[in-house]
Order: C-alpha cells, then structure tokens, then sequence
C-alpha cells in the first residue's frame, strides 16, 4: 500500500530560546485531508513549532516540508498554499473587516471581483457581515477570531494553521468557526490546529500529535492515542506524566479556614 500524502513533514526540528530548548529534534508526518490537533501542555512547544512550520521562526535545526515544498528552501510555493491565524494574531486593526479582507485577497493576487464574492460569502458565514463596516481595534476577541480565519481562508489554502483557534470564543461562534472548518476539511483540505481543551481536540479531530517538554510523545489516528483509556484527556495525562499533580498535591493549605474542622 502507497502511504497517504503528508501535508505536513517534519524532521528533526529544533529551537532553543537561550538555555531553553524549546522544540527537541522533533519528528512529524501530517496526513492531508484530515482534521488534525496538536495537544500539549502549557510551554510544550506547539506554537514554536507552528511557527517554526509556518516560515514564521527560523529553526536551529531540520527541515520542514508543506504540501510538499520545503519550508526554508522554498518560502513562497508553501506560503502561497497555507493560511495561518497565528496566537495573539497582530491585524491592521484600522481597517474595516471588508476592508481588511479585500487588502489581504489582493496581497494574495486574487482578481478584485473574486475577493468582493468570497469575502462577502466568509463575512455572511462567520456572522460578520452586521459588523463588516466597523473597524477591526473595536471587533471582540471572538470577532477578531474569526475575521482572521477569513483573511487566512480567502485564498482557498490546502493547509490551515491555527493556534489555539477557540481560545476567548463564545460558544456560538465556536460552533460556526467549527461548521468552516469541517466544510474545509471534507474539500479534501488539511486543518492543523494547537489547543488545551481535550473534549474540543476529542470532537473534531481524526488525527492528533500530542506535545510535551518539547517532544512529541505520540502521534497517530485519534483512537490509537487514545488506546484503551476512557478519553483523551485521561491517554494525555499519561503520556505528559502529569497523573500525580491532578489532586493539587502538597497544597494541604489550601482551603483550611481557621475554625473549620480539618
Ligand atoms: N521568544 C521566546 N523567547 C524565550 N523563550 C521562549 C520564546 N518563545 C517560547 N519560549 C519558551 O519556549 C517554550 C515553549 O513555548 P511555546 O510558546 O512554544 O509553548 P506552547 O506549547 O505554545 O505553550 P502555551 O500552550 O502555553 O501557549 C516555553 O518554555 C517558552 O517559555
């Protein structure tokens, strides 16, 4: 049998911040077409890595290929096919949403006619088309979300990234965020998303890499990691050995009121 086509390649990947290692000699294969988490504590390394796999950070060491193009080698054939909400993302905040997706569409080379149609379909779907006009400094967390995801899917890319995506999003808009990205991937597109939420991860996701001190502890189709524990969450404290702190641990302290019986 041939192997499925990668969206994502990732060999022997490293990032060091000072005396931090960041990202350890990591090793990724991303299946296209699927619906893909990266898990991981905080400070585990997904967004050094997202980066790193975006052309965003330059790596210490390895090599990155996307939809087949090295990313370091080759910049321009892979940003062309990726769309990236980035965390924390930096938009031009003084422009409308219309106005900020119609500058993007034409950065990307779309005809001005193309971008008008699918900027107008993204801003009715994600339901901002009320708030188009308004600019984009006084959109909510959850609609600066979301206009990013339309600036990063207006070019059709193969593959999305995006980093922690439901991060400070109500749950309506999580729910029509969701709806895009699974109409996405059903196109035959690759989503790769960064998240803490397990149940989140669990729902959407057919395939996760999960992420700890800077390695990947396992990576496969969802029901492999999850192997014959009850969850996710339950497979993913036990590959970041974190089983032990769950209870609060030696914070016998806390909660101890004077006067209460102990
Ligand atoms: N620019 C930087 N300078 C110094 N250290 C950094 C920098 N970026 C990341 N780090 C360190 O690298 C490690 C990995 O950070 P990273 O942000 O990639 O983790 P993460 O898994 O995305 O965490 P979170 O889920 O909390 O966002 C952390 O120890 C962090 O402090």
């Amino acid at each position: 049998m041939t192997e499925p086509a990668a969206a994502v390649r990732v060999h022997d990947l490293w990032k060091s911040f000072g005396r931090q290692t960041a990202v350890a000699g990591i090793e990724l294969a991303l299946p296209a077409g699927r619906f893909i988490g990266l898990v991981g504590p905080n400070g585990a390394g997904k967004t050094t890595t997202l980066s790193m796999v975006t052309g965003l950070l330059r790596p210490d060491r390895g090599t990155v290929q996307v939809a087949g193009h090295d990313v370091w080698a080759d910049p321009a054939a892979v940003k062309a096919r990726i769309g990236v909400l980035p965390e924390g993302l930096r938009l031009f905040e003084r422009l409308s949403g219309r106005e900020l997706l119609g500058y993007t569409g034409r950065l990307r080379g779309l005809p001005g006619a193309e971008v008008d149609k699918r900027a107008g379909q993204l801003l009715d779907v994600l339901d901002l088309a009320s708030a188009q006009h308004k600019l984009v400094v006084d959109y909510s967390t959850g609609m600066r979300k979301k206009i990013g995801l339309a600036a990063a899917l207006l070019h059709n890319p193969e593959v999305l990234f995006l980093d922690e995506p439901f991060e400070g999003v109500d749950p309506v808009s999580a729910q029509t965020i969701r709806g895009v990205l699974e109409r996405f991937t059903r196109s035959g597109a690759t989503v790769v998303f960064s998240s803490h939420v397990m149940e989140l991860v669990e729902s959407l996701c057919d395939w996760v890499a999960v992420m700890a001190a800077g390695q990947i502890r396992a990576q496969g189709p969802l029901a492999d990691v999850r192997g014959s524990a009850g969850s996710l969450q339950e497979a993913f404290l036990e590959l970041v050995g974190a089983q032990g702190r769950a209870d609060g641990g030696t914070l016998d302290w806390l909660g101890n009121q004077p006067g209460t019986p102990a």
